[in-house]
């Protein structure tokens, strides 16, 4: 449903507050701007995660420049295939080919995992037979971090991995591949055309590919718009970002739309994100038209995340 403020398929998340942070950094201090008006508050948790995130950019940056990574990027070991190995794991399982989630917190569930292990739990979801897996780098709000990456690529994963983090500036896309990323994720939601297709540039030219992430069927139809758009993934995220709630009929609804039917109609390898828990919930998403899901949660918080991967998706073990 759109919301008062959003237009069909336009940006809804605003990239910073309307009338500046209530905090400035002058000298070693942060100045108090003074009391800001209700309308100066973030509107939803992304927007909430967006704004810190222009923050926390600005300290990585002071500590490594970007002509720094960019130099580190190119000595990095080269990316893997993301969307091959979705879709050979597919054709082998019959299965939307899973992206499984390092996932040890959320905003809407707090601590999911406290037991967490970000390797260990790669390499139960690979042995399990995931495709490829999503780890979440941001510390704030899902207590994930681009160390977990490295040290998930370091420990000699096989599966792609996906930069679970809330892109905003070219230095994420840098980030993320020298942390040994082999795709990145980008909401259509923040992000409008003129950066997605910039991001979705850096990104080729890393070698990587983007998860292009929407909430709604007018996304759909802008990002459908950009160039090249069919050598990345769209991922439909069932999650609405202001209540939390899941819905898997969400997915439904817009693969079963005109601009779901142009999405079956140019070939683009779909995702279905957020919200699935069982068997059936696959067997629906993928009955809807996705040939790849994104689950976090309900693997997760499993004891043994390995027997929890091949439950899900029905296989032997
Ligand atoms: O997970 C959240 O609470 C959340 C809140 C706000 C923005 C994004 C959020 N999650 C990111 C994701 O997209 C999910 O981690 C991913 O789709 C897996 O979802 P699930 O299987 O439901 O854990």
């Amino acid at each position: 449903m759109l919301r008062a403020f959003q237009k069909a398929g336009e940006v809804s998340i605003r990239r910073r507050p309307p009338r500046g942070f209530e905090t400035q950094p002058c000298g070693p201090f942060n100045y108090k701007v003074g009391n800001m008006p209700d309308d100066n508050q973030p509107r939803n948790i992304l927007e909430e995660i967006v704004w810190y995130k222009a923050k926390e950019i600005t300290v990585w940056r002071d500590k490594v420049p970007l002509a720094a990574l960019q130099s580190l990027a190119k000595k990095a070991a080269p990316p893997v295939d993301f969307k091959a190995a979705i879709t050979a794991r597919a054709a082998a399982t019959g299965k939307p080919g899973l992206i499984a989630e390092v996932k040890k917190a959320s905003p809407s569930k707090g601590v999911i995992q406290p037991n967490f292990d970000p390797v260990k739990i790669a390499q139960a979801y690979e042995a399990g037979g995931a495709a490829c897996l999503s780890v979440l780098t941001d510390e704030k709000f899902f207590q994930g971090s681009f160390e977990n990456l490295q040290l998930i690529k370091a420990a000699g994963v096989k599966c792609p991995l996906l930069c679970k983090e809330f892109i905003v500036e070219a230095y994420q896309v840098f980030k993320a591949r020298v942390s040994g990323a082999d795709a990145i994720l980008l909401i259509a939601a923040v992000l409008p055309n003129q950066d997605l297709a910039y991001f979705m540039k850096v990104a080729r030219a890393l070698g990587m590919v983007a998860l292009i992430e929407v909430h709604t069927e007018g996304e759909l139809a802008r990002v459908l718009q950009l160039e090249g758009v069919e050598d990345h993934l769209l991922g439909i995220n069932n999650r609405d970002l202001g209540t939390f709630k899941v819905d898997l009929a969400l997915t439904r609804r817009i693969m079963d739309s005109p601009t779901g039917q142009e999405v079956r109609r140019r070939g683009i390898l779909m995702v279905g994100e957020s919200g699935i828990f069982t068997p059936d919930d696959v067997a629906f998403v993928q009955a809807a038209g996705v040939g790849a899901i994104l689950v976090g949660e309900s693997l997760v918080k499993q004891g043994d995340p390995a027997a929890g991967v091949r439950q899900l998706l029905s296989l032997d073990a």
